[in-house]
C-alpha cells in the first residue's frame, strides 16, 4: 500500500493536472525568514483525487495558495493543465446580499457568460449539489452544509472556461469541511464524492484529518512541518472496512512520529 512519489512510472508520459518541482516558500527576510516549504515535488494527475495531509502550520494552506497562483513561490516551478482552477476554503464566504443562485452565478457574469447560459449552467450546478430548490434564499436563510454546496457549486463555475460548459480540471480545497459538525461532514463528503465523479476533475484537498483523508483521496500524501516537506505517501483508492481502518491507523502513527520528531 505505501509507495513514494518516484513510484508513479505509469503516468511518466501524460500530462499532468498539476506539477511542483523543486518548489520552496519563504517568507520574510533575513534572521525573521520563515522557510514553509523546500524541494516539495508533487504530480497530480488528471482526474486524481490527491489529500494533503500534515499537523497545523506545516505548509498545507501555502502549497494550496501556490498552486492555486494566489502566491508565487521563492523558486522552483509549477505547472497546471488549467489557467483557471477552483478553489474553496474553509469558510463559503458567500456574498450575503445575494440569492444561493445568484452567488454561483457570480462567477459566470464575471467572466462575461450571456444570460440564458448562466441561468442554464446555474441551474445545472445547483442541481449537481443538490441544491435546486433553495436557489432563491439568501446565505444566512440556509445551512453551514449548504452554504458549503453553494461554494463547491460556485467554485465549480468560476473553473469555467467561458461559456463553453466544461467542468472543471483542477479544484483545490483548503479543509472545506472542519467547521461543519460531524454528521453533516459525513454527508457532504459523500456528496464530493459524487460531485468529483460526475465532472472528473483531479482534486488537490488539504486537511489535517487522517479519516477524512483516506476516505476521500486515492492518494493520501504526507507533510512534515519547518519546512513543510513530502515525506511519505499512500495509495489508497478504493480502501473499505478493515483495510481503511489499517491505513488511517498505519498513517496516524506515521503522522505522530512526524509531529513528535519536530516537537523534540
Ligand atoms: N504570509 C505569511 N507571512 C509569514 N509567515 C507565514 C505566512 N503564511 C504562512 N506563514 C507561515 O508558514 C508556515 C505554514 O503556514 P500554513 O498556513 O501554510 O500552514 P497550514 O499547514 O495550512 O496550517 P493550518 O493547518 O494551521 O491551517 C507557518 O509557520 C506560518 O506561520
Amino acid at each position: 500500500m505505501t509507495a513514494t512519489l518516484e513510484a508513479t512510472p505509469a503516468h511518466a508520459g501524460t500530462e499532468a493536472a498539476v506539477r511542483l518541482t523543486d518548489v520552496r516558500k519563504t517568507f520574510g527576510h533575513g534572521h525573521r525568514a520563515v522557510t514553509a516549504l523546500d524541494g516539495i515535488d508533487l504530480r497530480v494527475e488528471p482526474g486524481e483525487f490527491v489529500c494533503l495531509l500534515g499537523a497545523s502550520g506545516c505548509g498545507k494552506t501555502t502549497l494550496l495558495n501556490l498552486i492555486a497562483g494566489l502566491d508565487a513561490p521563492s523558486s522552483g516551478e509549477i505547472a497546471l493543465t488549467t489557467t483557471r482552477p477552483a478553489v474553496m476554503f474553509q469558510e463559503a464566504a458567500l456574498m450575503p446580499w445575494l440569492t444561493a443562485a445568484r452567488n454561483v452565478e457570480l462567477p459566470l457574469r464575471l467572466a462575461g457568460v450571456k444570460r440564458a447560459d448562466r441561468v442554464a449552467r446555474t441551474t445545472e450546478l445547483l442541481d449537481l449539489v443538490r441544491l435546486r430548490n433553495v436557489g432563491d434564499k439568501r446565505p444566512h436563510e440556509l445551512s453551514g452544509g449548504m452554504r458549503q454546496r453553494v461554494a463547491l457549486a460556485r467554485a465549480l463555475a468560476s473553473a469555467l472556461d467561458g461559456n463553453n460548459g466544461e467542468a472543471a480540471s483542477l479544484l483545490l480545497m483548503d479543509e472545506p469541511f472542519s467547521a461543519l459538525d460531524a454528521i453533516t461532514r459525513d454527508v457532504l463528503q459523500g456528496e464530493l464524492l459524487r460531485v468529483w465523479e460526475a465532472t472528473g476533475t483531479a482534486v488537490v484537498f488539504v486537511t489535517h484529518d487522517v479519516r477524512e483523508a483516506v476516505r476521500l483521496g486515492q492518494r493520501v500524501v504526507l507533510l512534515s512541518s519547518k519546512p513543510g516537506r513530502v515525506v511519505q505517501e499512500w495509495a489508497v483508492d478504493g480502501l473499505t472496512g478493515a483495510d481503511e481502518a489499517k491505513a488511517i491507523e498505519k498513517i496516524n502513527a506515521r503522522l505522530r512520529e512526524v509531529i513528535s520528531s519536530h516537537a523534540a
